[in-house]
């Protein structure tokens, strides 16, 4: 299950994410917002964050206009590696690396097309398990 959320910012771009997973028969639960009426991202990033600390969601996609301020937001709750991605090279690497359990995007920042093959890459990409991201990854945690 994938947790979503946005704000304003992010509205369509989510849309877009939203037709890619239910075109890929992908389950996931919309924490909105759901609509482009000025709102607040930390709400959006405190619905998702808790959503995957609580277990309901393995994973999430946060977008707002930049991608910053929703990472910066989700990155507050401990356990929650959330990782702003611009290409799929990063989107690869945040979870062969550090396993970031959130993606973030910027609506503002990148088009649909990179957006959608950011998602597909983060989604389709494991963990490595590598000893060397572990041991760093635990240094964040602690
Ligand atoms: O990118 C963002 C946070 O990092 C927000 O989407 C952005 O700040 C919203 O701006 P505005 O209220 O002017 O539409």
């Amino acid at each position: 299950m994938i947790a979503l959320g946005c704000d304003h910012g992010g509205y369509e771009l989510m849309q877009e994410v939203i037709k890619y997973l239910e075109e890929h028969g992908l389950e996931y639960k919309n924490y909105g917002t759901y609509s482009t009426d000025s709102c607040d991202y930390p709400d959006y990033a405190k619905k998702v964050a808790e959503a995957i600390l609580a277990g309901e969601c393995e994973k999430g996609i946060l977008i707002c206009g930049t991608g910053i301020g929703i990472t910066i937001a989700a990155n507050r709750y401990e356990g929650i590696r959330a990782a702003n991605c611009t290409n799929s090279f990063m989107a690869e690497a945040t979870r062969e690396h550090n396993d970031a359990n959130i993606l973030g995007m910027g609506a503002r920042v990148i088009g649909v097309g990179t957006a959608l093959k950011i998602v597909d890459t983060f989604l389709n990409t494991p963990f490595s398990n590598d000893e060397r991201h572990k041991r760093r990854i635990a240094k964040i945690e602690h």
